[in-house]
């Protein structure tokens, strides 16, 4: 059922959930909405799974437990993280973006935190503008907190598999120090520090079931490098140009794959094998195999990295009045 024009869904505090506001890497939040008739998508990329509410006008107000239960695999939907589709002139956090990119990705992860960007949801965030109408194939800019990431959707194959999407991250930094070490358990690995929007320290193991089965988030040191959180990459080499990785998302815990998280992976592994295409001036291109697909990731001259990798929607639906 769709919300009357003007109709924003709020609950003050005091009506369900409360608590301050929540910034990047924080699960506190004060807002969110009872949904009555709320219509949803579900989509992944790689198997990194996504809530999507479409909320084009920006009238809905997801807190971080009405997320939480969104994406939780057994009481809701079931998602690695949340994308809600609003315009960009409608939502504060992107109408600076807005005369470069008509659609933000309001992202957030399975506990109900906000994260800077996400990899695979931009290319599973373009799909969906691309299924729903709202965008042609082709060129589309995305706005996202860490600024507009620009995809481009390919069109679909005779058979009807969707066409991949490529997706220009931007710049990766790799801000150090140069003594990182994440560990679990009793292991310990030397680590990079990457930042692809969001933070990710990435670590080069012998064997990816070194890293264990990942219930908790790896200890990554020194304490301060990363003060809201980190994801965490295990890298291992498949062959020329080519590895294979596990991870463990800030705010999610081990998924699938992680778009941001292919592209860390891929400029740490360029740099450790003393490849940087800033000083070749040639582009170059690593495939990175996750548990959930493959990718495609290249760093070009002027630092640009894009990943190319697929995009599914998978089914569509109305929430119960009341449920959330
Ligand atoms: N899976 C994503 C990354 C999602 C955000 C991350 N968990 C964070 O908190 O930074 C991707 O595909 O990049």
């Amino acid at each position: 059922m769709p919300l009357p024009r003007g109709v924003r869904l709020t609950i003050r505090p005091g009506d369900r959930f409360r608590g301050p506001v929540s910034t990047i890497g924080s699960v506190s939040e004060t807002t969110t909405a009872p949904t009555p008739g709320l219509s949803y998508f579900k989509g992944h990329g790689t198997e990194n799974d996504f809530v999507i509410i479409p909320d084009p006008d920006g009238r809905i107000e997801l807190g971080p437990a009405q997320v939480a239960r969104l994406c939780d695999r057994r009481a809701g939907l079931g998602g690695d993280g949340l994308l809600r589709v609003v315009r960009s002139a409608r939502d504060e956090a992107a109408a600076a973006q807005a005369d470069q990119a008509e659609w933000f990705m309001d992202y957030r992860n399975s506990d109900g935190s906000i994260a800077e960007m996400c990899g695979n949801g931009v290319r599973v965030f373009a799909r969906y503008l691309v299924q729903a109408g709202l965008a042609e194939p082709g060129p589309i800019a995305v706005a996202t907190r860490a600024g507009v990431r620009r995809a481009v959707v390919a069109p679909d194959a005779a058979d009807g598999t969707p066409g991949e999407v490529t997706v220009d991250m931007g710049r990766a930094t790799l801000p150090g120090p140069d003594s990182i070490e994440v560990a679990v358990g009793e292991r310990r690995w030397p680590a990079r520090n990457v930042n692809l929007g969001n933070p990710h320290a990435v670590a080069f193991v012998a064997d990816l079931d070194q890293a264990g089965k990942l219930f908790d988030a790896p200890a990554v040191s020194p304490a301060g490098v990363y003060p809201q959180g980190v994801n965490v990459e295990f890298v291992v080499d498949r062959g020329e140009r080519h590895v294979a990785m596990r991870v463990h998302e800030r705010g999610s815990g081990e998924t699938r794959s992680c778009g941001t998280g292919a592209c860390a992976v891929a400029v740490a592994t360029a740099r450790r094998d003393g490849v940087d295409p800033a000083v070749t001036q040639v582009p170059v291109t690593y495939t990175v195999d996750v548990p959930g697909g493959r990718l495609s990731i290249t760093e070009h001259p002027d630092g640009r990295v894009e990943m190319t990798g697929p995009a599914v929607i998978v089914a569509g639906g109305t929430l119960e009045p009341g449920w959330l």
